[in-house]
């Protein structure tokens, strides 16, 4: 069932090693079939080196397993919720990539002060509001995706536009219009992070970069009938 889907996330969370995105387990990338109404996943705990495409697991969008012998990831239902919300996603990728995960932690949103930024991301990377003790005893992967989509609802930011986002005090979430995408914008999302910190060390008094250049390298990389900022 849905091998070229599996092909898909199998090579995309092999690219988050190769990219320096994860050590160890940590991390996980999903892709869903929108016709099928399902989803395949990185199975929890297990070494990238070692996965297989028979390790794979597909559920359905309410989590229940429809296929698969291994425990799916710990941060499906952080998945789940993100392809309920933004329907022109269809990939999605955690990591723990160490500068994107430091202004995750320090509660920073990632200024645009570049193209590199701009060229992918419309504005400011939004980071999200810590989740409440509740929320975190009750439904932790859940209530992540629910501060997520809080968070883009609230701003009114487009998530095509925008496809990454800083969960305080955890780590970076990046979506794509496939598994690849996802993990591109990911890797892009830790560039920018790296850049954004030196340039702030560099010059604490630098501004964003100037709105016409923003909008002039989004659109140059989305065409000019890219959706872009603001709702
Ligand atoms: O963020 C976390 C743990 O804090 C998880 O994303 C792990 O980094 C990967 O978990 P699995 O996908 O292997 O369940």
């Amino acid at each position: 069932m849905l091998e070229k889907l599996k092909q898909e996330v199998l090579e995309a969370n092999l690219a988050l090693p190769a990219h320096g995105l994860v050590t160890f387990t940590w991390g996980n990338v999903s892709g869903i079939d929108r016709e099928e109404g399902l989803v395949v996943i990185k199975p929890s705990g297990v070494k990238y080196e070692a996965l297989k495409l028979e390790d794979l697991v597909v559920l359905d969008l309410d989590g229940n397993i429809v296929e698969g012998n291994l425990r799916p990831s710990s941060d499906t239902a952080t998945h789940i919720a993100l392809y309920k919300a933004f329907p022109d996603i269809g990939g999605v990728v955690h990591t723990h990539s160490p500068w994107a995960t430091s202004w995750a932690q320090a509660e920073r949103s990632i200024p645009a002060l570049g193209t590199t930024h701009a060229d992918y991301y419309y504005g400011d990377i939004p980071v999200t509001r810590r989740l409440t003790q509740q929320e975190i005893t009750e439904a932790y992967e859940l209530e992540t995706g629910n501060v997520i989509i809080e968070t883009f609802t609230k701003n009114n930011i487009d998530p095509v536009a925008m496809p990454g986002v800083l969960v305080a005090g955890h780590a970076p979430f990046c979506w794509g219009k496939n598994a690849d995408e996802a993990v591109h914008n990911a890797v892009v999302l830790e560039e920018v992070a790296k850049m954004a910190l030196h340039t702030l060390q560099l010059n604490p008094q630098i501004d964003f970069i100037d709105q016409y250049l923003l909008d002039k390298h989004y659109l140059r990389k989305h065409g000019p009938g890219a959706y872009y900022g603001q709702k």
